[in-house]
């Protein structure tokens, strides 16, 4: 582990890489060490450039889910210091998490979260948020990954940049960002749920890993890190390829709105290619990622030649081999839900 000077270095140099340097960018920040030392990092950088001709401006964001007893309180704590650190804006925003949510009550405060992040960035003009997920975050969701049987985008983890979110931190761990918090006198709040072993992703942290440390290596942390690094280059890859033969196998489309392979060629394709092909008509019909096993099924169709189906996918998707007789013969046909 590096200590303060080193990783409030690196922090402050992912942070000043990734800010917006035309624009204001939010740090959003729970009042959780790694995310306080998100925003002394980015900070630096506020500081450094502000005056009349600065373009870069950082402000912060705190999310109150109100599912804490304290969580006004820890709100409050949190947006002072932001403003302390001299971020500017600095906003609370509220989410309402259903207590029934059929997603359970930490994916709804995650969806709740992330909603309330979009309304910030559009009352507030901000291109970019920045989270605070660090190397441990990334480590526990490579492990969740693996326990799920998951490909190659799964285990490649939580990605450094995807639409307007940044993660700057990925490379540091938790301890160095309670150090950068030391440093600069910050005072944070330790989330008991993160301690909670009936969370599958606090049993990884406080039971499976120091378990994995212990009996395998004591790398095994960097291990994971850096499995999830190459993961995302190879996704990165067969997506952009299966991206590129897309189209080629493509029929033109019809009044009926189904989509059409070309049963040859895709039959062609590696599996790698093949199956991600197939995930792209499935999204180009509205479907949703289908599951392994539907993915599985579906592809049958193509490689095999006994059921022609219909496979029901999810999202009311259903696929099917063009029967001999019809002008769909030679075709994987991909019907959306209305067609
Ligand atoms: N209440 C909050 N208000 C503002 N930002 C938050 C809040 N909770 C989390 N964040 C941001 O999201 C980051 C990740 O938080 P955390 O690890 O708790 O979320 P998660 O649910 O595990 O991850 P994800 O957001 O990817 O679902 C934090 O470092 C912080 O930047």
């Amino acid at each position: 582990m590096p200590g303060a000077p080193s990783a409030l270095h690196s922090a402050r140099k992912a942070a000043g890489d990734m800010l917006d340097q035309q624009g204001l960018t939010l740090v959003a920040c729970s009042g959780g060490a790694d995310s306080l030392a998100l925003a002394a990092a980015a900070a630096w950088h506020h500081q450094r450039t502000s005056g009349p001709s600065a373009t870069a401006r950082v402000g912060g964001i705190v999310v109150d889910h109100h599912l804490h007893p304290d969580s006004v309180e820890i709100s409050g704590r949190a947006v002072s210091q932001l403003k302390d650190l001299g971020l500017d804006p600095v906003r609370i925003y509220p989410a309402t998490v259903r207590s029934d949510s059929p997603l359970g009550p930490e994916a709804a405060a995650r969806t709740g979260r992330y909603q309330a992040f979009r309304e910030a960035m559009q009352d507030l003009g901000a291109t970019r948020i920045m989270l605070a997920h660090t190397k441990d975050d990334q480590v526990e969701q490579v492990l969740l990954g693996l326990a799920r049987g998951s490909g190659t985008r799964s285990l490649a983890g939580i990605p450094a940049a995807r639409g307007p979110f940044r993660r700057p931190l990925l490379d540091l761990s938790r301890a160095d960002t309670e150090s950068i918090c030391r440093h600069h006198g910050l005072d944070w709040w330790d989330d008991p749920a993160n301690a909670d072993p009936r969370y599958l992703r606090s049993k990884i942290r406080t039971q499976v890993l120091p378990y994995l440390e212990r009996e395998l290596s004591g790398s095994i942390r960097e291990s994971l890190a850096r499995t999830a690094k190459i993961a995302a280059a190879d996704a990165d890859y067969l997506e952009s390829q299966a991206k590129d033969v897309f189209p080629a196998l493509l029929e033109d489309p019809d009044h009926t709105g189904a989509l059409r392979l070309k049963l040859k060629a895709l039959r062609a394709e590696p599996p790698a290619i093949r199956r991600r092909v197939i995930a792209l008509a499935v999204a180009a019909a509205g479907g949703p990622n289908p599951s392994f096993e539907r993915l599985s099924a579906t592809e049958k169709l193509v490689t095999g030649s006994r059921s022609a189906g219909p496979v029901e996918l999810e999202g009311h998707i259903r696929v099917h081999r063009g029967a001999r007789q019809s002008p769909d013969y030679g075709k994987l046909v991909i019907v959306p839900p209305s067609g």
